[in-house]
Formats: C-alpha cells, sequence, structure tokens
C-alpha cells in the first residue's frame, strides 16, 4: 500500500486558531490534541542554540507531548480492539517566533510589552521563524518523524506612536509571537514580507509538504473529499 492509498486522521498538536484555520482552509480537516509543554522553560535550557534550531526544538517538544497523548488513547483501544485496525494519524506541531537583531521574542503577553516590541522593529525588518515537527503514527508505533524551521523576512511599516496604541488597544498582538498579525488588523502595518505567508500566520504549507514527503506522505492524501467530489 502506498502513502497514497493509507487512511490518515490528521492531529494538530496547537492550540493555535490561526493554525486550524490555515489547514482547514489549504483542505484538511485536524483533529487538536493541544501539547502540555513549558516553552519559556524549554527556550531557556537552548540560550546557545542557533534560533532556527530553537524554534524546531519547541516543535519537537510539542510533537512529543501529544504523540505521547495519542499512543495513551490508543494503547487503551487496543485493550479493546486491534490498534492495527486504526488509521495512521499525521501529527503537526509548530513553533514561532520573532528573531530581530539577534534576539528571539514570542507572545508580549501585555501591552507595554507589545508597544516596546513595535517600537523597536516599525522601519526595520526581522524573521519570523517557525519550526515545524511532522510525525506519522502507525498502529501504537511512530514510523516516522521529520523536522524543521521556515524563515520569513517580515517588514514592518514606519507606523507612528498612535498607530501603535490603536492597535495595542484592540489586544489583537499580545498572544500572537512578534506582537503582528499578517492576515489580521496588523496587516496594514506590514509593508512586505519574503517568504511564506502561511509561516508567518503559524504553519508553512509548503514546508509541511516536503517534511511530509520525506515520510513518504502526499499531502494530497490528507485533503478532505471536496464537496464537487
Ligand atoms: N493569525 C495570526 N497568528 C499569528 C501570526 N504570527 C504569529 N501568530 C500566532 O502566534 C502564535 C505563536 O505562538 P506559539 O507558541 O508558536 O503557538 P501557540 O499559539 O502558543 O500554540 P501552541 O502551538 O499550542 O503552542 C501562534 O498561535 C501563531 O499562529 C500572524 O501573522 N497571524
Amino acid at each position: 500500500m502506498t502513502g497514497a492509498d493509507r487512511r490518515y486522521e490528521v492531529i494538530l498538536g496547537s492550540a493555535s486558531p490561526a493554525r486550524l484555520t490555515v489547514l482547514r482552509n489549504a483542505g484538511l480537516d485536524p483533529r487538536v490534541v493541544v501539547a502540555d509543554v513549558d516553552e519559556d522553560h524549554l527556550l531557556g535550557t537552548m540560550a546557545a542554540e542557533n534560533p532556527g534550531d530553537a524554534v524546531t526544538r519547541l516543535a519537537q517538544a510539542k510533537a512529543d507531548s501529544v504523540i505521547a497523548t495519542l499512543l495513551n488513547e490508543r494503547v487503551d483501544h487496543a485493550a479493546s480492539s486491534d490498534a492495527q485496525t486504526l488509521p495512521d494519524l499525521v501529527v503537526l506541531t509548530c513553533d514561532s517566533m520573532l528573531l530581530y537583531r539577534g534576539t528571539l521574542t514570542g507572545k508580549p503577553h501585555s501591552a507595554q510589552v507589545a508597544i516596546e516590541q513595535w517600537k523597536r522593529v516599525r522601519g526595520d525588518e526581522a524573521q519570523l521563524l517557525t519550526g515545524h515537527c511532522v510525525a506519522h503514527i502507525r498502529g501504537l508505533d511512530v514510523v516516522g518523524r521529520s523536522a524543521e524551521s521556515a524563515s520569513t523576512v517580515v517588514r514592518f511599516a514606519s507606523v507612528d506612536d498612535d498607530e501603535i496604541e490603536a492597535y495595542v488597544s484592540t489586544g489583537e498582538p499580545l498572544e500572537v509571537a512578534g506582537a503582528f498579525t499578517l492576515d489580521g488588523r496588523g496587516g496594514w502595518f506590514i509593508a512586505g514580507i519574503e517568504g511564506d505567508p502561511s509561516s508567518v500566520i503559524g504553519i508553512g504549507l509548503p514546508t509541511v509538504r516536503h517534511l511530509l514527503r520525506r515520510l513518504d506522505i502526499p499531502v494530497t492524501s490528507l485533503w478532505s473529499p471536496t464537496s464537487t467530489a
């Protein structure tokens, strides 16, 4: 049986509504299983790591957490029937951070930090890094894993203080990496990007396609049936 013939269930190991929307708009209908990872603690142990490797390691840690949850589910199921009869699982996890002048930043979490972030980057450019991990589970075994990061140059417009205050007051930038959204109100203030827009929003479609191909899984075999089919 080739990768194109097998039945898969896609698992998005993320609480990110943006990642879910990107995947649904791109033809997948993932089940969400949120990872339980202390990202700040893990990041603290990776100070010396290359930034791209750091976000990839975070994505892999999220994958480890989600895989453990899924295998526990399956072990319970296997007690009552053969786990081999279950569909294969494709697990997707990510971690996004902004790299600016050598410093990685995640979500601001507060208005003050978001305002400071915008006043630093306005009129300048930075890289939005997203680490990706793809894992393939068959029965009770992880039969494949691949991971890599994607980098997109983001050019920030020369926004004025009033625009920054107005944007931050919406609350939108507080819980997104780099304190901006490309596909939301932040879009007014992004002068341009060089690279994959989906990776900026949270999950890079070309990167995931490439990682799936490494596991001999065509992304088209994961697509939901089209309404015209
Ligand atoms: N809508 C939108 N969200 C963005 C953008 N840039 C970053 N984000 C979000 O910022 C968040 C980055 O934080 P992460 O730690 O990678 O992910 P998370 O939201 O904590 O969710 P987990 O995957 O469960 O850790 C993600 O939810 C991204 O989707 C953007 O341009 N648009």
